[in-house]
């Protein structure tokens, strides 16, 4: 079986980087999200790439309550060409209805999934959302999200190249 580090080029942020910008982003999301507590926080995992995010970041949200899960969303074939219909194969099983929605990325790169994501969180009735994603490539943006209600936007790092 192959090993995770066998697709590896370069790195481009360590280990230490890494933990203490997701230290930062926590202690934003903390902050941000504390006033709606009482409401219901929940994280919402993009599978499967997020899951070591979402671990993570909800190490270093301190004592901010939160539910967590998780949604699957299909849209790349083989390749690694988005083919702009994501289609979302396994739902959230919490009940988001009047609740505050962090949705955790591991990438933004055309938006169509997050697009996708947004919407389908926001008819389930989720009263705001937000989106954390690890990395951003905005210049590969194809789609434009629009967040719910009073949600932010959180990216851990950006990057231009392909
Ligand atoms: O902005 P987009 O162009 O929509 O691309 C971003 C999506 O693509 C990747 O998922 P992928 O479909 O590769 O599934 P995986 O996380 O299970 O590998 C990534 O985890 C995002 O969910």
């Amino acid at each position: 079986m192959a090993s995770l580090h066998d697709d590896i080029e370069r790195v481009l942020w360590t280990e230490e980087e890494i933990s203490a910008r997701v230290s930062e982003i926590g202690t934003a999301v903390a902050a941000d999200l504390e006033g709606s507590s009482s409401a219901g926080v929940v994280f919402v995992g993009v599978a499967t790439g997020a899951f070591l995010f979402l671990a993570d970041l909800v190490r270093r949200v301190g004592r901010l309550p939160v539910e967590v899960d998780f949604v699957r969303a299909e849209s790349y074939g083989s390749g690694t060409e988005s083919n702009g219909a994501p289609r979302i194969t396994c739902d959230v099983k919490v009940d988001l209805r009047g609740k505050h929605v962090l949705l955790v990325e591991d990438i933004v790169d055309s938006g169509n999934t997050l697009s996708c994501l947004i919407s389908h969180l926001e008819a389930k009735g989720a009263s705001s959302v937000s989106v954390c994603t690890f990395l951003d490539k905005p210049a590969r943006r194809k789609v434009h999200f629009k967040l719910v209600g009073d949600g932010k936007f959180y990216r851990g790092f950006e990057h231009e190249e392909d």
